[in-house]
Order: structure tokens, then sequence, then C-alpha cells
């Protein structure tokens, strides 16, 4: 009998189905393991953008994490979005207590420039959720509001390492993917230097990559795998999913999670 390795997200509800806890949970599956979720804020949302969104009370993310973890386990967990200062000071206080890799993905903002965390959690993330986290993974505008500093090129790609490395994350992913040229991510330590070339995909239809991403480092570090092997597998995986993303509704449309199965 195969019992697949378990991976949590705690993040939003996308109801489109193409980023937060919907794409996780397909990213998980894709890759072969048992996904479960915690679920912190609940979106209106489609290709145009958020309509609305609605944060759950902490104790009902407390209770969801605790039925998870004190039952079935975890051999690996994935945050999202965590929308309040007081969801994420909730978060980070559960994975303190958690024996797992963490994989932190500091969603500030979606693709349409919607603000999915509040402007005064920021100083949490900094101090609370970084600390907890065995990969950070920010884009480059997340490095701008968490550090202050602007990335233009791969130069500034290791400044952006170092001043998130500082908050005390074991790795530090930082994302590429808005800078013009092929998309580079560079993962760090302080000590070891990994980057991440893959091919750009002129394909708008990317919405969910991100928390496709962060999923699939988290489901290869549940199978096993060392961090730089896991943020690998996750980039091949990641850009295949970009290069088969799909039109639906009116406005970007979301990667395809099952594009292995063809
Ligand atoms: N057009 C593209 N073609 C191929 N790979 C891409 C493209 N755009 C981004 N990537 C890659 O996709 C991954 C996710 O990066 P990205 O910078 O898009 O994340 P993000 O901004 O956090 O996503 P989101 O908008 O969902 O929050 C990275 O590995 C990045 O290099
Ligand atoms: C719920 C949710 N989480 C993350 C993202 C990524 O931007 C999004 N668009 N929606």
């Amino acid at each position: 009998m195969r019992i697949p390795p378990r991976v949590l997200t705690v993040a939003g509800s996308d109801s489109g189905g193409g980023a937060g806890i919907q794409a996780d949970l397909k990213t998980m599956l894709a890759l072969g393991t048992h996904g479960m979720s915690v679920v912190t804020a609940v979106t209106a949302q489609n290709s145009l953008g958020v309509q609305g969104a609605w944060e759950l009370p902490a104790e009902a993310v407390r209770a969801q994490f605790r039925s998870i973890v004190d039952d079935i386990g975890v051999q690996a967990v994935k945050t999202g979005m965590l929308a309040s200062p007081e969801l994420v000071r909730t978060v980070a206080r559960l994975l303190a207590g958690v024996d797992a890799p963490v994989v932190v993905d500091p969603v500030g903002v979606s693709k349409h420039g919607d603000r999915l965390l509040a402007a005064e959690a920021l100083e949490s993330v900094r101090e609370r959720l970084l600390p907890t986290a065995t990969v950070a993974t920010p884009n480059l505008d997340e490095v701008a509001e968490l550090t202050g500093v602007k990335v233009t090129d791969e130069d500034g790609m290791r400044e952006a390492a170092r001043a998130i490395l500082a908050y005390g994350p074991r790795w530090a992913l930082i994302k590429g993917g808005h800078l013009p040229g092929a998309p580079v991510d560079l993962l760090s330590d302080g000590r070891e230097e990994h980057w991440f070339r893959g091919a750009r995909h002129d394909n708008r239809h990317t919405h969910g990559t991100g928390c496709t991403l962060a999923s699939a480092i988290a489901a290869h570090l549940a199978k096993g795998l060392d961090v730089p092997q896991a943020v690998g597998a996750a980039k091949a995986y990641v850009t295949g999913a970009i290069a088969a993303g799909f039109p639906l509704g009116a406005g970007i449309g979301p990667v395809d999670h099952a594009w292995q199965w063809g």
C-alpha cells in the first residue's frame, strides 16, 4: 500500500482555483503527495482580480492546524496568504512547534495589485514568521516591502538574499521572474549560492505561479529531497505549468497544474 507523504498548506482560498489553497492542493496531488489545508481567509477572486476578502478568526486557524498536526502529522508545511498581523503571529507560534520543513511564501499583493496582507502585518512577517522558515520565497516586490532592497539585476538578488536571511530563515529563494530576460531565481543560505534559470514562456496566463512554486518545494521536501534539490525540481514543475497556462475568464488565466498528465 502506498502512503503518500503529507503536506500542509496554511493559506487563503482563491475561488477561481488558480492560486492560494486550490493551487497548493493541486500541486501537492500532481507531485504525488497528500495535501491538507488550514484556510486563513476566503477571497472572491477570478481572472480579473480580487473582488472581496474575509479572514477567519485566529481560533479557527488554530483549530484546523491542531486537528491536522495532532492526528495525521505533517512532513512539510507551506504558508501563503496570512492577511493580518494577528494571523501571522498565530501561524508563526504554531509553526514553532512543528518538526518538519516549512516553506514561507510571504504573499503581499496579488498579480492584479490587490493587497492580501495588511501593511501593518509586515513587521510580524519579518520578526515572527521568517525566523520559522526553512525556505522563504519572496518575489522582488515582497523583497522591496520587507527589506527596502530594490532589485534590478542579479547582484541585487544577492543583496536581497542577504537582507531576507538576516531575519532568520535557513534559506532564501529570491524569485527573479519579474526581471526582464530569462527568469532566474537565487537560492542562498548565506554560504552556498544556487542559481535556477528557466526558459521564459511568453504566456500571460500565469495566475498562481508563486503559490505553485512554494507548494512544489514543500511537496519535494516531504518526499525527502534536500532544499537545493527540492527547489530545482519545483522550478521544473512550475516552468512546465506556466508553459501550459490556459485562458479562463476575461483576464489572466491559471497555470496548468496537470500539465504532466497530458
Ligand atoms: N513568464 C515566465 N516564464 C517562465 N517562468 C516564469 C515566468 N514568470 C515567472 N516565472 C517563474 O515562476 C516562479 C514564480 O515566480 P513569480 O516571480 O512569478 O512569483 P510570484 O510573483 O510570487 O507569483 P504570484 O504572482 O503568483 O504571487 C519563479 O520560479 C519564476 O522565475
Ligand atoms: C488566496 C490567494 N493567495 C495567494 C495569491 C497569490 O498572489 C492569490 N492571488 N490569492
